[in-house]
């Protein structure tokens, strides 16, 4: 079994997280990670804060000249704008009087609709929203990040499998449907300024965020994570919470602001006859292969080692410039959100959050299915299995 954790607040010291149940010998080193959280801060649309900070990530545990020991893996991902927040953010008590009216210090009691700011502050008993926003905030995502590459690390090493996301739709622009990318158009993708891959549909896509701007409005859009190679068989149809549809489903909903998931062609095959929505099978060089890809590599439960294939929906930044009206907790009189700065849009680095849940999940299922204490003992237990059910 995989288990994970994060920990830390937006504006604290750093994040921290951890990743215990990974196999000894999997290859990977800081500057994999920091290329992965590099990947993250990209995207046309983000706020300045993505300009002046950086991620200063440092493995802590677990790994040894490149390769993990077999113990949980630690890092920490530093927050290198914290100096500016040492006294809002505090661990110890600080003296009241510098917690001023105005400014950083300042008490957060205008709550943004769509942030976790009002429930939160109703929940744990807050007369304001800075002790939820700064747990809530999707800065948190750059540890899952961090740990989602380890993961994907282990799943190529391991299995072979490679994961890739896209945009596909972005302030109401789609991409043309059916454009799935390959692992290696990881790069193209990178280099745009939206990960789309339609060139017309991306530049469209910046034209909304710029005109999102200029209106003081946010956006939201749809990613889509790709992966290439799985073995069939992870995740299980005997028991609703070993499938691995509903476990991938969990994890992407559990990312910040994403209110929708679709498997496969998901909502659309709703609406398709039963004659033109499933996978047919056929033999192909002696081995069971499908000649579609409709069920986004999942049938009962379980990869079918066809491409997996799930998307996640993200709705717009809940801090929106032309602020929407919320009621002063402290006051109780009718005002406007509170707002300092914002993203536009994130729909972009959302994608590679996604791509981080679906490798944490599907290192998991793997580490279910095939064991081992070694990366080489996976590998091989997962070959034998392929071989007895002539896979290729
Ligand atoms: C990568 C990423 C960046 C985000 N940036 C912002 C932001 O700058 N401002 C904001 O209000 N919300 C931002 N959000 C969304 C909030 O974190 C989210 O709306 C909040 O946690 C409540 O979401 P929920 O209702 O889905 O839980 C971002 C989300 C993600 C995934
Ligand atoms: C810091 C990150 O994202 C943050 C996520 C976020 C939110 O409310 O979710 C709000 C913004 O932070 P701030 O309110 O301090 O400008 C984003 O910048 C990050 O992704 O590293």
């Amino acid at each position: 079994m995989l288990r994970w954790l994060t920990a830390g607040e937006s504006h604290g010291p750093s994040l921290t997280a951890i990743l215990e149940g990974l196999p000894a010998h999997v290859e990977v080193t800081t500057d994999d990670i920091a290329d992965s959280l590099a990947r993250r801060r990209l995207g046309y649309g983000r706020g300045a804060r993505m300009k002046f900070e950086q991620d200063e990530v440092t493995i802590t545990g677990g790994v040894r000249h490149g390769k993990t020991q077999g113990g949980p893996i630690a890092l920490v991902v530093g927050n290198t704008e914290w100096p500016k927040w040492e006294t809002v953010m505090s661990a110890d008590p600080v003296d009241p009087s510098l917690l001023k009216e105005t400014g950083r210090n300042a008490k957060l009691t205008r709550p943004r609709p769509g942030h976790a700011d009002l429930v939160g502050m109703q929940k744990y008993d807050f007369d304001e929203a800075r002790p939820i926003l700064e747990r809530a905030s999707a800065r948190e995502t750059a540890a899952r990040v961090a740990l989602g590459r380890v993961a994907s690390n282990f799943l190529e090493q391991a299995t072979g499998a490679r994961i890739v996301s896209h945009v596909i739709e972005l302030g109401g622009v789609r991409a043309p449907a059916g454009l799935i990318p390959a692992p290696d158009d990881v790069a193209y993708l990178d280099n745009d300024e939206v990960r789309c891959l339609d060139p017309d549909a991306s530049k469209q896509m910046v034209e909304r965020i710029d005109q999102a701007h200029k209106d003081g409005d946010t956006l939201g859009g749809v990613v889509e994570v790709v992966v290439v190679g799985l073995p069939p068989g992870l995740g299980s149809h005997v028991h609703w919470d070993r499938r691995l549809d509903a476990k991938l489903a969990g994890a992407l909903m559990g990312i910040q602001a994403i209110k929708g998931v679709e498997v496969g062609d998901g909502f659309e095959l709703a609406a398709t006859p039963g004659s033109l929505a499933h996978d047919e099978i056929v033999t192909q060089d002696g081995a069971l292969r499908r000649t579609s890809g409709r069920s986004g590599g999942t049938e009962g439960g379980m990869s079918t080692g066809e491409v997996l294939r799930v998307r996640a929906a993200m709705k717009p930044i809940a801090t929106v410039p032309k602020a929407l009206r919320t009621v002063d907790v402290a006051t109780g009189e009718a005002t406007v959100a509170h707002h300092q700065r914002s993203d536009v849009c994130a729909v972009p680095a959302a994608g590679i959050v996604a791509e981080a849940m679906v490798a944490l999940v599907l290192a998991d299922a793997v580490i279910e299915k095939f064991g081992g204490d070694s990366v080489g003992e996976t590998r091989r237990n997962v070959q034998s299995y392929l071989d007895a059910i002539n896979f290729k």
